[in-house]
């Protein structure tokens, strides 16, 4: 199994205008690490997405994946709000899309993992909303399986339909072992799937709390991600 990819970000300081959204702020995470990145709604968690992903290059500081600056870097996987599909190609049409090289058998073998190998050829009109959202997956995962950046992946779908692709991406980083950052301002995200929750709160935001979640992922049953949701919840609003 490909090991995960290596983060540290030491920002000095990134401003919109006047808008100084970091100053000082320093996350490292380790290769295969699943970090859930939480806080409020404009606090900047996606910024920092952005800039790991190397399409913000506009701050002062310095980000290293795997020790290179992330233009540098492998392409990571980006999994965003919406799914983003090209509506006129097929599931596996959207995965070569991003990735012309791939394989189609390595192609459907990375929807089979996303439990859609019976869909490969249907176009995105022809899919449920969640498939959709599995598609989306399957493309990032067929661009890097080493470092996926996932922006609010889960948003805007009834609790029932996160629960189910929870469990899937669950699936995705227990077989291909990516370092992981979820953004996400829904405590629940983070409880049922990170390994470690990371805290941002303020302007400039600050690094409020970064919590390491002991409990396997496999043994976190429902009332436990309840619990959990309500306690980083609680220190999200502190
Ligand atoms: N391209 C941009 N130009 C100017 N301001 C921006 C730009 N992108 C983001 N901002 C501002 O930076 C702040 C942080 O935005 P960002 O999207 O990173 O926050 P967020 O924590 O991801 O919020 P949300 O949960 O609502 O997506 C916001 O005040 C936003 O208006």
């Amino acid at each position: 199994m490909a090991s995960g990819a290596e983060l540290k970000a030491d920002i000095a300081e990134k401003s919109f205008g006047q808008n100084t959204l970091f100053e000082g702020l320093r996350i490292e995470v380790p290769a295969g690490q699943v970090v859930a990145l939480i806080g409020p709604s404009g606090v900047g968690k996606s910024t920092v997405l952005r800039m790991i992903a190397g399409i913000d290059t506009a701050y002062e500081g310095r980000i290293l994946v795997d020790g290179v600056a992330p233009s540098a870097a492998e392409v990571p996987g980006f999994v965003f709000q919406d799914p983003r599909l090209l509506p006129w190609e097929t599931a596996l049409g959207n995965l070569l899309a991003v990735k012309p090289d791939l394989p189609p058998d390595e192609g459907r073998k990375l929807l089979a993992a996303v439990g859609l190998e019976a869909a490969a050829d249907l176009r995105p009109a022809e899919l449920s909303g969640g498939m959709q959202r599995r598609v989306a997956l399957a493309r990032a995962l067929a661009v890097s399986s080493r470092l996926l950046l996932l922006d609010e992946p889960f948003v805007s779908i009834d609790r029932k339909l996160a629960m189910e692709l929870w469990a899937l991406l669950a699936g995705v980083v227990d077989r291909f072992g990516p370092t992981v950052i979820l953004v996400t301002h829904d405590p629940y995200d983070a409880a049922a799937l990170a390994d470690r929750v990371i805290t941002l709160r303020g302007r400039p935001a600050k690094l409020v709390d970064d919590t390491m979640l002991d409990v396997p992922r496999a043994d976190r049953q429902d009332d436990l991600v309840a619990k959990i949701a309500r306690e980083l919840d609680a220190g999200m609003r502190a």
